[in-house]
């Protein structure tokens, strides 16, 4: 006789999985409107590349991806806090050891620095190893007579100003697809093979330029490893901390990428993400009736939606009821990004709006993409001033309406750059022409990475 396979996780155990490529509803976005996207259909290499997606192995698994909406369940309850960081647009060149490496060391400090504020687990995610492609306010760019296409990203076209590099390949995609496979397998070992056990708490601030945060860091570095100390003198098992877990996000825009690496899950016949353990779609393209939304409401991921100062309460409420219309704890979050000017009118009412509708949702600030402004040298920053006061104005505005403030999405680096104005340090716009890196929007720089961390910590520590 057959086996019975009685465990409800693995229904289907013993029967082969369906194929992606014919799963019912995976290409209805194909028939709506899809924006950002490169022109790059008629390349001679597109359909072999796609072809290549679609066999490559997972770069996540769904038990990871299951793993991790289960966490942001407690994050909805108030019971974990969500952190998120990384480049604005990750690159192949700077997918380096060293510089994975402090990216993810500024995120474990980050944690802990809001672990102990907070009293509670954070969930940590790094806007890291996917996050390719950009979306542009215009499609083109001119330098004095010479109009080229936008830079979108390195899965789409190059930085340099010249045609041949900024011409949209499909072929990007598979280094990017490489290029993020590298990331992650260096993150894992980061992450599980001991280099974030919390006993190495001081080694994560170390060959930093010193800076009054990583101070105060090493301070409260200090205390735990007293804490540390005294548990073990007291017998303590040290297995929980001798590694994290660690996701990995981006925004789900190349929907040719995302869907050719999308794969059916072995125990429930249900299709996943495997770029990324969490998606999200941005404010340009979260058109409900769009292609985004639409590929989104389709895989089995944690997902995100930006939600930018314009937004209506109604289009909020009609975005649960088309990506978790099951209502799935950890499954939905929301990442306003307002503008410090604005977040405390634009904000309530559509929290307010989903409070009352009484689903549960993610709350998140990315206090980053409301706070963009251009200097007279032409440089692109943000003021650390700005930044902050969102972040003061999302916890304001929760703490009002009785509703849970999740977690910070920042643009962040673990690199000594002067891109963002202000903080303890003061940059200011004399060191953007050496220490400006980014291709796209400005990064908090470590320090000012780790003054944000303190902040919200205590507001935390206040809840
Ligand atoms: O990161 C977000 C967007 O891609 C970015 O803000 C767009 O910048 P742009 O207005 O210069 O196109
Ligand atoms: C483009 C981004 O943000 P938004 O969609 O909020 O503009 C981003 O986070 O890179």
């Amino acid at each position: 006789m057959a086996e019975q396979n009685q465990n409800p996780l693995t229904p289907f155990r013993n029967q082969p999985a369906p194929e992606a490529k014919n799963y019912p509803g995976l290409d209805e976005w194909r028939e709506l409107s899809a924006d950002q996207q490169p022109n790059w259909a008629d390349h001679p290499d597109f359909g072999t590349v796609v072809s290549e997606l679609e066999s490559v192995p997972p770069l996540v698994f769904a038990g990871e991806v299951d793993q991790m909406r289960q966490r942001l369940a407690d994050v909805a309850e108030g019971k974990a806090f969500f952190l998120t960081g990384g480049d604005c647009a990750e690159t192949f060149l700077d997918a380096t050891a060293d510089k994975i490496s402090a990216r993810v060391r500024t995120l474990l400090q980050m944690a802990v620095v809001l672990t102990y504020g907070a009293s509670m687990p954070v969930v940590k995610m790094g806007r890291m190893a996917g996050q390719f492609s950009k979306p542009r306010s215009s499609d083109s760019e001119t330098r004095g007579d010479v109009t080229l296409p936008s830079f979108r990203g390195e899965m789409v076209n190059g930085f340099d100003f010249t045609e041949e590099s900024r011409r949209h390949d499909p072929n990007r995609m598979l280094r990017g697809y490489h290029t993020s496979a590298s990331t992650l397998n260096l993150i894992r070992a980061f992450t599980t093979g001991g280099f974030a056990d919390l006993r190495l708490v001081h080694e994560w601030n170390k060959g930093f330029v010193s800076n009054p945060a990583n101070a105060r860091y090493e301070s409260l570095a200090r205390e735990i490893d007293r804490a540390i100390r005294f548990m073990d003198a007291c017998g303590a098992d040290f297995e929980a901390i001798k590694g994290t877990e660690f996701y990995a996000g981006h925004e789900a825009l190349l929907l040719d990428y995302e869907r050719a690496l999308t794969r059916i899950d072995s125990r429930t016949h249900l299709p996943y993400g495997t770029s990324g353990h969490f998606l999200w779609v941005g404010e340009r393209t979260r058109n409900l009736e769009d292609a985004h939304v639409n590929f989104l409401s389709k895989v089995h991921n944690p997902v995100g939606v930006k939600l930018g100062p314009t937004t209506d309460v109604d289009d909020v409420l009609r975005l649960i009821d088309t990506l978790d219309p099951e209502r799935r704890p950890g499954r939905l979050t929301f990442i306003t990004r307002m503008g410090a000017s604005k977040i405390r009118e634009s904000l309530p009412p559509i929290v307010e709006g989903v409070r009352d509708s009484g689903a549960k949702v993610v709350w998140v600030t990315d206090p980053m993409h409301g706070n963009t402004i251009s200097v007279p040298s032409g440089y692109k920053t943000r003021r650390f001033n700005d930044v902050v006061d969102e972040v003061r104005g999302f916890f304001e505005v929760h703490e009002a309406l009785g509703t849970v403030p999740g977690g910070i999405h920042v643009e962040m680096t673990g690199d000594d750059v002067a891109e963002c104005l202000g903080g303890s340090d003061a940059v200011d716009e004399t060191a953007f022409a050496d220490h400006y890196e980014t291709l796209c929007d400005p990064r908090l720089n470590h320090m000012q990475s780790l003054e944000v961390a303190f902040l919200v910590a205590e507001y935390l520590s206040k809840r």
